[in-house]
């Protein structure tokens, strides 16, 4: 089956000077592929695009068989919900639920909240079993981070985009979290797209990109 593809894809926010270009790029099943760049060079932007959650002005993106270019909102979420992982570089973790709740919401979106070996298994691995029961407005940003990683690996997603997945993470849990989604990727034959300024990690993704080339800032 086929993993990440990208075509032509142009898109630039309204009334901004910032334009990104695409002409292709592919991710294997299977495969990981690392988004470098300086700050504002529109990483998160391209992962935003690959990922579905903003609509290019034209090309395509192609998950597996499905094009999701194209679909509506709404198909785009469904297709999110069951098939694409995602760390946010803000977390976007609800502070007023536990981390439990926090991490199994996706799956209570998707109709079932029942606390999975997954679920623990990844708790155990990600060092958050102790924290199960606590609000998240109690966590550090390294826990906070852990726990975002968990609740986008819950579902077993078949594409996992991670923004800056291990920048508030000391060395040891750095390698940790990185082993962890590279491994779960390897295993369920998972694409997996992050992004990162952290030069240490290239030797560990062959494939990278460097965004900066695929962007300017004239129309
Ligand atoms: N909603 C928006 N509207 C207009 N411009 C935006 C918007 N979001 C981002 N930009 C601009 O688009 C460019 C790319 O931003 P993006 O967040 O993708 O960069 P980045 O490489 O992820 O940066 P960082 O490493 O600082 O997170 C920047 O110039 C930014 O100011």
């Amino acid at each position: 089956m086929p993993g990440i593809t990208v075509s032509n894809l142009h898109f630039a926010y309204p009334g901004s000077p910032f334009r990104l270009r695409v002409e292709g790029l592919e991710v294997a099943e299977g495969g990981s592929l690392a988004l470098l760049g300086p700050s504002g060079a529109g990483k998160t932007t391209l992962l935003r695009l690959m990922s579905g959650l903003v609509e290019p002005e034209k090309g395509t993106v192609k998950l597996g068989d499905q094009t999701l270019t194209g679909l509506s909102e709404a198909q785009r979420r469904a297709f999110r919900l069951s098939q694409i992982g995602l760390v946010f570089q803000d977390f976007a973790l609800l502070d007023y639920l536990t981390v439990e709740e926090n991490v199994l919401l996706p799956q209570r979106f998707r109709g079932g909240a029942a606390l999975s070996e997954v679920a623990l298994e990844l708790a155990e691995k990600l060092e958050i079993r102790p924290h199960w029961k606590k609000l998240a407005s109690q966590l550090s940003q390294g826990e906070r981070q852990r726990v975002a990683i968990a609740r986008a690996l819950v579902h077993q997603p078949r594409f996992l985009f991670a923004d800056e997945p291990t920048a508030s993470l000391d060395a040891k849990r750095r390698e940790i979290v990185i082993e962890l989604l590279q491994d779960y990727s390897r295993k369920h034959g998972a694409c997996l797209v992050i992004v990162t300024h952290d030069t240490d990690l290239i030797p560990r993704f062959p494939q990278h990109a460097r965004v900066e080339d695929f962007t300017s800032s004239s129309s």
